[in-house]
C-alpha cells in the first residue's frame, strides 16, 4: 500500500480564509487521528538549501571511518556527534517492547546529530544533556554552517506546523508559542549503508519505535524506500514522500498532550520490500522538542467523562533524555 498518507500544502493553508483554514485544519486533525503522519508541501524551504545539506552530509558519511570516529560524542552517552553502525537500539525505547530477536538487534545505521545553536539556559541537567558539546567535523568545510542554516529552517517550519496543529485542535493559533521559547530540538542525519546481502540478514534497519517529541520533520533522500508505519490492523504500510515534500509525524508528547486523540505512530525502516540486496538509504530528521521544562499535560478540551486523562504530566527535556538513554547499549 502506498500514498495513504494525506498531504497538506502549507502555503495554501497560510493564505486561506478563516473558513478555508478551518476546513484544512479539520483534515489535519483527521490525519493525526488516523495515522499520525502527513506530507507537507508548499513549505518554501529552498531547494538550494536542501541540496547543500545533502551535499555536506553525504560527504561526511563518505569519510574514512577513522575521521568519523574523531567526532564521536566526547561525553559518554552524549546525544550529539557521530554514532557508528550498531550503536543504537530504537526498538528499546518502546514501552513494553516485545522481546523478539528483531528487537534485540541494533539499528543498521550510522548517524550524526546536533542540538540547539543557542547558548544554554541555567538548568545544569539541561545543559549536560541538550547542550552537550557537538564535535563538529572539520571536513567538509561548509558542514557546520550548512547544518546551522538547515536547523533554523526546520525550527521555523516546525513552528508553522504547530500553528496548523493549534487550528486542528481548535486552540488559539499562538497557543503553543509559550512552550517553545528555548526549544531543545535535535537534528540528525541517518545513513543506512548497504550491509549484508544474505537472506539470513534481518531486514530491519531501524527498529520499530515512536518518536519522543512533538513532531518530526523527515526528509528522505529522493526515491528512498524502506520507511514503514504500523497500521491499526497490524500491517506495515510503506511511506513514500512525494518529490519535494517533507514527511511529518506526531511524537509521543503530542499524543500525550491530546490525551491520545492523535497517534504517535510506530514506524521502522526496513530493507526495500521484495529486495534481496541492500540499497543505501539516507534521511534527515528534525525532532522538534518543547522547552526543557515545558510540562505536557493533556489539554482539558481532550479530556471528557468518556475519555478520562490517560497520561500523567511529563517534562519535555527529561522525557526526551530518558527515552534516548533507553536506546543506548550502556543501558542494557
Ligand atoms: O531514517 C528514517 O527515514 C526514519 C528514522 C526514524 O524514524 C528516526 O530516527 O526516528
Ligand atoms: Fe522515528
Amino acid at each position: 500500500m502506498k500514498h495513504v498518507i494525506p498531504e497538506l500544502d502549507l502555503s495554501v493553508f497560510e493564505a486561506a480564509t478563516d473558513a478555508g483554514r478551518a476546513r484544512l485544519a479539520a483534515g489535519v486533525d483527521d490525519a493525526c487521528r488516523q495515522c499520525g503522519f502527513l506530507f507537507i508541501s508548499g513549505h518554501g524551504v529552498p531547494a538550494a538549501l536542501s541540496d547543500a545539506m545533502w551535499e555536506v552530509t553525504k560527504q561526511f558519511f563518505a569519510l574514512p571511518e577513522a575521521r568519523k570516529l574523531d567526532v564521536i560524542s566526547p561525553v559518554p552517552g552524549g546525544p550529539y556527534g557521530y554514532q557508528r553502525l550498531g550503536s543504537e537500539y530504537l526498538a528499546r525505547s518502546r514501552d513494553g517492547v516485545p522481546d523478539t530477536d528483531t528487537e534485540q538487534q541494533p539499528d543498521r545505521k550510522e548517524t550524526f546529530s546536533c542540538g540547539p545553536f543557542r547558548a544554554p539556559g541555567a538548568d545544569p541537567e539541561e545543559t549536560a544533556f541538550c547542550f552537550a558539546p557537538v564535535p563538529w567535523p572539520e571536513q567538509p568545510e561548509a558542514f557546520r554552517s550548512t547544518w546551522h542554516a538547515w536547523y533554523i529552517a526546520m525550527e521555523q517550519l516546525a513552528a508553522r506546523i504547530m500553528t496548523v496543529f493549534a487550528h486542528a485542535l481548535t486552540l488559539p493559533s499562538g497557543y503553543f508559542r509559550e512552550f517553545f521559547t528555548a526549544p531543545v530540538s535535535a537534528l540528525r542525519a541517518l545513513n543506512y549503508p548497504a550491509v549484508g546481502t544474505g537472506r539470513q540478514e534481518s531486514s530491519v534497519r531501524a527498529g520499530a519505535h515512536s518518536d519522543y517529541g512533538t513532531l518530526t520533520i523527515l526528509l528522505p533522500q529522493a526515491g528512498g524506500a524502506g520507511l514503514q508505519v504500523l497500521a491499526p490492523d497490524g500491517s506495515w504500510v510503506d511511506v513514500m514522500a512525494p518529490p519535494g515534500a517533507f514527511v511529518i509525524n506526531i511524537g509521543d508528547l503530542m499524543a500525550r498532550w491530546t490525551n491520545g486523540r492523535w497517534a504517535s505512530t510506530v514506524h521502522r525502516v526496513v530493507r526495500e520490500a521484495g529486495c534481496d540486496h541492500d540499497t543505501p538509504r539516507q534521511s534527515l530528521a528534525f525532532f522538534q522538542q518543547p522547552d526543557w521544562n515545558a510540562e505536557i499535560v493533556p489539554f482539558s478540551s481532550c479530556v471528557t467523562p468518556d475519555r478520562p486523562a490517560a497520561f500523567g504530566p511529563v517534562r519535555s527535556g527529561r522525557y526526551l533524555r530518558d527515552k534516548f538513554r533507553s536506546t543506548q547499549p550502556s543501558q542494557t
